[in-house]
Order: C-alpha cells, then structure tokens, then sequence
C-alpha cells in the first residue's frame, strides 16, 4: 500500500482510490480566468495578526516543506476578507516545480508560477483541526504566489536558509522568532473561492484567499528548494519536486476579487 505522493503509481491521478473526495464537484487548484471573475464591492479587507513568538518547527515530510505554528489559542489568526471570526495560523508550507516554468498549483490567466506558499488557518468554532477538515467554512488557505525575479524578497530567505538543516524526509529543526506575515506582497487583493486541500484527504473545507500580487524569489532559492529530498537520510536521494496538484474542474463555481 503506497502513501499517496505526486510519481505514477502514488501520484494526483489516483489519490482517489483511497482518497474519494479527490473526484468531489469543489476541488482545488483552479485556474483563475480574469474574463470569469466577479468583482465583489462588499468583500472587505483581510487581515493577519500573528505573534512570532508562536512559530515552532520546520520539517520536511517528504512532500512539502513546512513550518508549523502553536495553534492551541488564538495566537496567530487571520480575518476579514470573505471569512466571519478568527481563524487560527496552523502551519504553512509550499509546492514548486522542477525549473523555473512551473510549480504553482493555482494557474492565473494561463500563467504557471514556480512555486506557492499556502498559510493554513482553521475555524476554531469546530474545537480542532480535524473537525475543521470537516465542514465547509473550517479552513481558511492564504495562497502567495511566486516568481523568479531579479530582486528576491530577502524575507523569504529564512525559510530557504533552514533548508540545509531539513534535507531528508522526516528532518526537523527548530524554527522559531518568526511572523510570516512579512512574507506578503505590497498589495492586499485578492481572488477568492469555495474549494479543497491540493493534497489528501482533498476535503473540500477551504475558503480559498489567493493573493493577486506574487513575491519574488532568486532562481538561486527556487534551486534550494529542489534540493530538499523525498526520501529519509538513508535512503537514496530523490529530489522533492514537482508537488504541485493539476488544475480541478472549476464546475460552476464563482471566483469572486476583492478589486476590480
Ligand atoms: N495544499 S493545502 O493548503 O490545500 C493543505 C492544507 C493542509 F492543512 C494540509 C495539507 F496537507 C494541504
Ligand atoms: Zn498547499
């Protein structure tokens, strides 16, 4: 019984024989058509208070790298936007590609990005995290995109720098002293939609808020994040690429933007 991963035999094509949500009528990644999006004047503002001093751990799972967060009170939460309350920092973590071209989960006009960053929060009116996962309005996904540019955003590299510290599957280390609100672009606007996790259980709980402006990178970074690997300390390297999810059917859904 193979975990579920992103190569042939464990990979997005059949997570739904363990996995049925994975072929629900709400998945996520969708592509964003502009041409498609309504502009909705009553969306307000989001907004994220988080306390760094609530930042633990970085890990590498084998499939992504993650930083988690304490979430045992309302520490670091996110509201606004399309959300009602707080909604609780739990970890955040990413998806790129193998070059440059591609990686993003989220496409934008067609548009690949190298990677995207997912800032996952949940409804603590549901008692625990689990309990989100099971309800519509549970979760809340701030979605940045980025892209290779010539002036990185420098707040990225104390992520990239712990890498080297996390380079097999199972490897964890202290990440503490960090707000990753500073990871966000210039502007606030967004796009926003009902959908699901990109990976297992594919449980369809995400309130989707995807920033319209990326954040830059170094290709130098992107190819830190490559050198991250799938498999444990012992085990042959295989590189930690790729972990992105195919574009979901949008099936009628409406992708709502907070500007016009
Ligand atoms: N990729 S995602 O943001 O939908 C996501 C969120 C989550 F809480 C756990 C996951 F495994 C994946
Ligand atoms: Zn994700």
């Amino acid at each position: 019984q193979s975990v579920w991963g992103y190569d042939r035999d464990n990979g997005p094509d059949r997570w739904h024989e363990n996995y049925p949500m994975a072929k629900g009528d709400k998945q996520s990644p969708i592509e964003i058509n502009s041409k498609d999006v309504r502009h909705d004047t009553s969306l307000a503002p989001w907004h994220a208070s988080y306390d760094p001093g609530a930042a633990k751990t970085i890990l590498n799972n084998g499939r992504t790298c993650r930083v988690v967060f304490d979430d045992t009170f309302d520490r670091s939460v996110l509201r606004g936007g399309p959300l009602t309350g707080a909604y609780r920092l739990r970890q955040l973590h990413l998806h790129w590609g193998s070059s440059d071209d591609h990686g993003s989960e989220h496409v934008i006009d067609g548009v690949k990005y190298a990677a995207e960053l997912h800032m996952v929060h949940w409804n603590p009116k549901h008692g625990n995290f689990a309990g989100a996962l099971k309800q519509p309005d549970g979760v809340a996904v701030v979605g940045i995109l980025l892209k290779v540019g010539k002036t990185p955003k420098p707040e990225m590299k104390r992520i990239l720098e712990e890498i080297d510290n996390i380079k097999t599957k199972g490897k964890e280390a202290p990440f503490q002293h960090f707000d990753p609100s500073i990871l966000f672009p210039k502007s606030r606007d967004y796009w926003t939609y009902h959908g699901s996790f990109t990976t297992p259980p594919c449980e369809e709980c995400i309130t989707w808020i995807l920033l319209r402006e990326p954040i830059e990178v170094s290709s130098d970074q992107m190819a830190k994040l490559r050198s991250l690997s799938k498999n444990g300390e012992n085990e042959p390297v295989n590189p930690l690429v790729d972990n992105w999810r195919p574009l979901q059917p949008v099936k009628g859904r409406i992708v709502r933007a907070s500007f016009k």
